[in-house]
């Protein structure tokens, strides 16, 4: 099976993080998200993020730095997840495309339902509060 590459972002501001709710016809649908999207071939991983920020939450990025990168097998689709931290951005975000969102705490994050490579996304925002 093909490996999908994905770009995904944190966005966040005063230790609050934005996230998003997948429609249930999504992959993985009706769990709760980072925005973010597939990698297109002739893309950089913060284009394709700038690209799919501005789709789904109507941010402009200003600046983001690596978090982690995610390879998980769901059985029914493999992805690479490239996970970027959006802390400088333009406009403010809402769900553009009719999707739910909110701004959580971390400890806010550990109690949503998301997909389970998710897991190790929250882990590592939780190393990283922590140094
Ligand atoms: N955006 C996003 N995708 C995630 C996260 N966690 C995770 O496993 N994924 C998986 O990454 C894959 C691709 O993301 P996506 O569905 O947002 O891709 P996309 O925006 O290009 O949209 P599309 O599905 O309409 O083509 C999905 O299989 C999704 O389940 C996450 O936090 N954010
Ligand atoms: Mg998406």
């Amino acid at each position: 099976m093909k490996q999908v590459h994905v770009a995904v972002g944190v966005v966040c501001r005063n230790d609050t993080f934005f996230v998003c709710k997948r429609s249930v016809e999504q992959h993985q649908g009706g769990k709760w998200e980072f925005p973010g999207g597939k990698v297109e071939a002739h893309e950089s991983v913060e284009e394709a993020l700038t690209r799919e920020l501005m789709e789904e939450i109507g941010i402009q990025l200003s600046s983001s730095e690596n978090l982690i990168e995610i390879a998980h097998d769901y059985g029914d689709k493999r992805v690479l997840l490239s996970v970027l931290i959006v802390d400088a951005f333009t406009g403010e975000p809402y769900g553009k495309e009719g999707q739910d969102s909110q701004w959580v705490d971390l400890s806010g994050l550990a109690s949503l339902d998301f997909p389970e490579a998710n897991q190790a996304i929250i882990q590592a925002l939780v190393e990283r509060a922590q140094s």
